[in-house]
């Protein structure tokens, strides 16, 4: 059984993953409003990196996600870093994960009668367009120049490093068009990657990827590849998940996971979310029942969902939450 498998067994045959990574920072008080986004708290405030992954575990996330979403090299490179920095900073974003999971466990075994999981730890890689930061992440725009091997070329010595630095699981995130679907899976076996992956889309229309491109074109792009142990959907607003896990259904037999934003939309421009027209947190739990019901195996949340989304999420689908 992969590592995946047996944690959707444990966890009583749907695992919770954790919220909104970013989102929890800025409420602790992090400045991510820059080119780096969440990112940024690597070099600025690591020990709050490791408090928010500490905050959703005591939730009842079975999966932590590490905070490099949005940590390049090219990234970093522009922050004045060399190299070597760069590639230390990836480092440390899996390693805060793990040493917050690690301590987490240990005191849970500890407790009289343990409540939680052995959470896994799921390295964080964000699509070209979140490096952009132009709000392409949500069009899946990318230009006419933009080719399958130039998305490589970006996504490859991040991967390798990411990798590298011993998480359980590698998670792409909120990727919005087919192109580089296509690219993520080439690279996970010209890297010959070890490491199960998922592969989640991002949808503005609950319909299509953010590119406008079929849902079904994608998935027979990952059903091919063995290194994608689970698909998804991300940053979606939630209203639209219930159709998509029904999408998903009829397109592949591999494990699907969702964690929607809160429904608000990301103004790029502003850099700044705007209101959700159709739903507030209050149903975001009653929703997540309908979704494990639907078929998802690993369900949580995205940006503007937080640690009390997660505790809500975790009582509802597994009947208790973290403290
Ligand atoms: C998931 S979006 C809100 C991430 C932030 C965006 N890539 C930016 O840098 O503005
Ligand atoms: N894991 C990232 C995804 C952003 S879309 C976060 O939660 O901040
Ligand atoms: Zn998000």
């Amino acid at each position: 059984m992969g590592a995946v498998e047996e944690l959707v067994a444990r966890a009583g045959g749907c695992a919770v993953i954790d919220g909104g990574f970013a989102t929890q920072l800025e409420a602790l008080g992090a400045d991510i409003n820059d080119p780096l986004w969440s990112a940024a708290c690597l070099i600025a405030r690591p020990l709050l990196v490791k408090e928010v992954h500490l905050q959703y575990l005591e939730a009842g996330a079975d999966v932590i996600i590490s905070s490099s979403y949005q940590a390049t090299i090219p990234g970093f490179l522009a922050r004045g870093m060399s190299l070597d920095e760069a590639e230390d900073l990836l480092r440390t974003s899996v390693k805060l994960a793990l040493e917050a999971r690690d301590e987490f466990w240990k005191s849970t075994l500890r407790k009289s009668k343990p409540i939680y999981n052995r959470a896994l730890v799921a390295a964080s890689i964000g699509s070209y367009g979140a490096y952009l930061a132009d709000g392409s992440e949500y069009s899946g725009s990318y230009g006419a120049d933009i080719t399958v091997k130039k998305l490589k070329d970006f996504h490859r010595r991040r991967l390798q490093v990411l990798a590298g630095a011993g998480p359980d699981l590698i998670a792409f995130e909120a990727i919005p068009n087919k192109m580089e679907a296509q690219a993520l899976v080439e690279l996970l076996d010209e890297e010959s990657i070890q490491v199960p992956s998922w592969i989640c889309f991002s949808s503005v229309d609950g319909k299509h990827l953010c590119s406008g491109e079929s849902f079904a074109g994608c998935l027979q792009i990952l059903n091919a590849s063995e290194k994608v142990a689970v698909v998804g959907v991300n940053c979606t607003p939630p209203q639209f998940i219930e159709g998509i896990i029904g999408e998903f259904r009829k397109q592949t037999k591999k494990a699907i996971a969702v964690y929607p934003n809160s429904g608000e939309v990301w103004d790029g421009r502003a850099k700044r979310w705007l209101p959700a027209e159709c739903l507030g947190h209050k149903s975001f739990d009653a929703l997540a029942k309908r979704w494990q019901e639907a078929g998802a195996s690993l369900i949580g949340g995205c940006c503007r969902t937080t640690p009390s989304t997660i505790r809500a999420v975790s009582k509802i689908l597994k009947g208790r939450a973290g403290h």
